[in-house]
């Protein structure tokens, strides 16, 4: 089993860190979601895993080893980085065979690869009559090549239509499950709480969470409940006697923030009042996300968005 390990890696550009002091591994058996505003460091922490850069300190492994000192690094390591990088005038199954024979891969993988990515009708067309999301499936062709045991995919929905948004999600699920470490960046918070079970969020170089997506929800959130009855008056006393504070809507719902239904179903029940509707309000990765960069203020200054999240 294969993991990326990040240890105390920075890379600094001039006076910029790009990263900064960064520890973090990249485990087997799950997507890993790399989060973080522009410019905090994912694609240059990708490259550097990658062997694309030097470290200016630090280590970036792969199954304990630089890249550099990887046999036939394509069967270990598959990689998105800039899906424009391939050479427009060639055919994609062309591509994928220089790729293919570079590194010491068989030829049957091209088939394979190029069917998984659903673009085996357009094998034999030019890279330059592809569409955006064409050459990002192209791109995830060729990551998959060597049949690797880690996968790095920088903004993998990139151009994808909503069927093809559909298919990555599947398909990074389908690779974790099939025992690979796999590390995706996204700026989409709905599209990386669809696949990832890990989060690794990165703020001017600097790790800011290393944890699972359901506790950086539960973190970075506080519950709520929308619930509605035939007593208002007794639910409102009922509440405020046990230290919640109900809001009214003009819909004639009760929000209660920091509560669960699970608070506050036996109280209405002990109490007696009619119940017609409760439910437990999901908060999303997108409010989590956007609440830890707000408490860290430095990175909320271009994030207006982060005052529409709940307290
Ligand atoms: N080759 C380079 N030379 C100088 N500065 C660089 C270079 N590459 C990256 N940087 C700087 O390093 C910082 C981190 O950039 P990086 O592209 O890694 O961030 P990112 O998290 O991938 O951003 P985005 O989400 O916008 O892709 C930025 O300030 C960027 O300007």
């Amino acid at each position: 089993m294969t993991s990326i390990d990040v240890t105390n890696l920075t890379k600094r550009y001039g006076a910029t860190r790009a990263v900064d002091g960064l520890t973090f591994a990249v485990h087997p058996g799950r997507v890993t979601g790399f989060l973080g505003p522009n410019g905090a460091g994912k694609s240059t922490t990708m490259r550097l895993i990658l062997g694309l850069d030097r470290p200016t300190s630090g280590t970036a492994t792969i199954g304990g080893r630089a890249y550099a000192a990887i046999d036939e690094p394509l069967r270990h390591v598959g990689a998105l980085l800039d899906a424009g990088a391939a050479q427009a005038s060639r055919t994609a199954r062309d591509h994928l065979r220089i790729l293919a024979a570079a590194g010491r891969i068989g030829p049957r993988r091209i088939d394979e690869v190029l069917e998984q990515s659903g673009i085996a009708s357009a094998a034999n067309r030019r890279i330059r009559t592809f569409s955006l999301g064409m050459r990002q499936r192209l791109g995830i062709a060729a990551a998959l090549l060597g049949d690797p045991a880690v996968l790095m995919l920088d903004e993998p929905s990139n151009g994808l239509d909503p069927e093809g948004i559909i298919w990555i999600r599947e398909l990074m699920r389908q690779l974790a499950a099939e025992g690979r470490a796999v590390l995706v960046s996204s700026h989409l918070m709905g599209e990386t709480a669809s696949f990832a079970d890990h989060l690794v969020v990165l703020g001017r170089g600097r790790l800011l969470a290393d944890t699972g997506m359901r506790d950086f929800i539960d973190t970075w959130t506080t519950p709520r409940v929308r619930l509605r009855t035939t007593d208002d008056e007794r639910l409102r006393n009922v509440l405020t006697g046990k230290g919640f504070t109900p809001v009214a809507g003009e819909d004639g719902t009760w929000t209660v923030e920091g509560a669960r239904v699970t608070d506050i179903g036996p109280l209405a029940a002990h109490a007696g009042i009619p119940i017609l509707e409760l439910a437990g309000e999901e908060a999303t990765l997108e409010q989590a996300y956007l609440a830890l960069t707000a408490d860290r203020t430095e990175f909320a200054a271009t994030r207006p968005a982060a005052q529409e999240v709940r307290p």
